[in-house]
């Protein structure tokens, strides 16, 4: 059985409709439903990275609130460590951690040592893990720096490490993370992602949101692509850059090009200086015919080839409505 599983989940929310007197919205209390899962069939194994990405409204976080216990599934059945998140709130707490970048879990005015033993009492965790934890904590997010600052006063980046030592200071084996690297600065990103990716070295199974790709990229070999409430895609990030035909040629010509030919499959999409930007799609155009055409019209002084970035190529797919 797999970590987590999910059959045929659903869910949906009621909103209040908004009449257009204010006498029927008294007197009418009528409903839309918002359909933001729909059926969703899903299994995650233990020490699996999977990052869920989507469009704004997919439905991500109504899946993830779903897993962690806060939302019950409109219909169908999902299953944590074997138990029914919604129904057994407190003993799936226990085998997890949760880090929602936008919100935190420390006590505001609270130094974060608090925090962590406030968490120790909740958690019961014998002395022996908690000193080893907090060790492990120190040595790869360098936690003891702002030990004794009330959380307020914490940069983001400080915040983000404090929010990860909470999370995982009970030994969870599944650890849940959304936009954990929102708004860091270059430095603490990639403490942040080494970090995770050295604890799912450790066995923990890691179910991550961003809208930031290269987090998936760097932590998920699997990828879930969520659109209008369903998984459109399950696979890794290198998959969809190998399905992706199209990329980039930058070109610097001898001088001034006299014209550039028009080429099915290619088009010209940018200039930088010297350097010409093609777009060519492999299957529609190859490289010999490009260099042909564009080459025998011109002098070409240097050419280079570049994979599309994958910020681009999931863009394009959120784009397309990918199905
Ligand atoms: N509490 C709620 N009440 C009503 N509708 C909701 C509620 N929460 C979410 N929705 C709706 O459900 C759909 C899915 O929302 P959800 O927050 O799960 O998407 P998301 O993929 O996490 O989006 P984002 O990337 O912007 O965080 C959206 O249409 C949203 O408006």
């Amino acid at each position: 059985m797999g970590i987590i599983e999910l059959y045929d989940v659903k869910k949906s929310y009621k909103v209040a409709k908004r009449e257009r007197s204010f006498l029927k919205q008294l007197l009418f209390h009528r409903y839309d439903e918002i359909v933001a899962v729909q059926g969703i069939n899903l299994q995650i194994e233990v020490g699996e990275a999977v990052g869920i990405i989507g469009p704004n409204g997919a439905g991500k976080s109504t899946l993830i609130k779903m897993m962690v216990g806060i939302l019950q599934p409109t219909a169908g059945t999902l299953y944590v460590n074997s138990k029914v998140p919604y129904k057994h709130r407190k003993q799936n707490a226990k085998n997890i951690g949760v880090v929602f970048g936008q919100r935190t879990q420390l006590w505001w005015d609270l130094p974060l040592e608090d925090t962590l033993k406030l968490h120790r009492e909740m958690y019961e965790i014998p002395d022996a893990i908690y000193k080893r934890n907090i060790e492990k904590f120190d040595k790869t997010l360098g936690i003891c720096s702002f030990w004794h600052q009330p959380v307020r006063q914490l940069s983001l980046g400080q915040r983000m490490k404090a929010d990860l030592a909470v999370a995982l200071l009970h030994d969870p084996k599944l650890l849940f993370l959304d936009e954990p690297t929102i708004g860091l600065d270059v430095m603490a990103k990639k403490q942040v992602r080494d970090f995770l990716k050295s604890i799912n070295g450790d066995n923990v199974t890691i179910i991550l949101t961003s809208h930031d790709l290269k987090d998936i990229e760097e932590i998920c070999p699997r990828v879930i692509m969520v659109n209008h409430g369903s998984i459109v895609i399950d696979t890794s990030l290198s998959e969809i850059k190998a399905k992706v035909s199209e990329q980039k040629i930058l070109v610097t010509f001898a001088e001034q090009p006299k014209s550039i030919p028009v080429l099915e499959g290619c088009k010209l999409v940018s200039q930088e200086g010297d350097t010409f930007i093609f777009q060519m799609d492999s299957l529609k155009c190859s490289f010999t015919d490009f260099f042909a055409a564009v080459g025998s019209k011109n002098g070409i002084e240097n050419i280079s080839v570049q994979s599309i970035d994958i910020d681009e190529i999931v863009r394009k797919m959120y784009a397309e409505d990918v199905q």
